[in-house]
């Protein structure tokens, strides 16, 4: 029942799950809202080892992965990472990657993991 699910998510997860939805707005083409395929990037399994999207990121938060918050801001770095690694600079997943690092970069910054603990704590 609706309540009872609300009341299932810890402060941390209901953190996480305001991070992810704050971050995937800004990703309006939703380039990175599911796993990359080799259809629509030529070689990426070969290339990315370790790849990540907001979908496996929704699905970790969900099934209680992160522990920390700095494990999901770790995943957040390593997908738009993974796009400016497989992708040249003067394409559009580079530039939007980017552009979503930058906007991390200030909901993530470290002061401000630190008032959310203090704010879950
Ligand atoms: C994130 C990324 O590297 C990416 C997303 C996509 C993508 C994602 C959704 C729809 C279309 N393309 C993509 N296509 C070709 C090469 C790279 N990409």
């Amino acid at each position: 029942v609706g309540l009872s699910k609300e009341l299932e998510l810890s402060p941390l997860q209901l953190c996480l799950e305001n991070l992810h939805r704050t971050l995937q707005r800004k990703d309006t083409q939703g380039f990175f809202a599911y796993p990359v395929n080799d259809t629509i990037a030529p070689g990426y399994s070969n290339i990315i080892t370790h790849p990540m999207d907001f979908s496996s990121m929704k699905y970790k938060i969900d099934s209680k992965e992160y522990h920390t918050l700095e494990k999901f801001r770790s995943d957040f770095f390593l997908m738009c990472n993974n796009a400016m690694v497989y992708n040249a600079p003067e394409t559009i997943y580079y530039k939007a990657a980017k552009k979503l690092m930058q906007s991390g970069c200030k909901l993530l910054a470290p002061d401000k993991i630190i008032s959310m603990y203090r704010g879950i704590g």
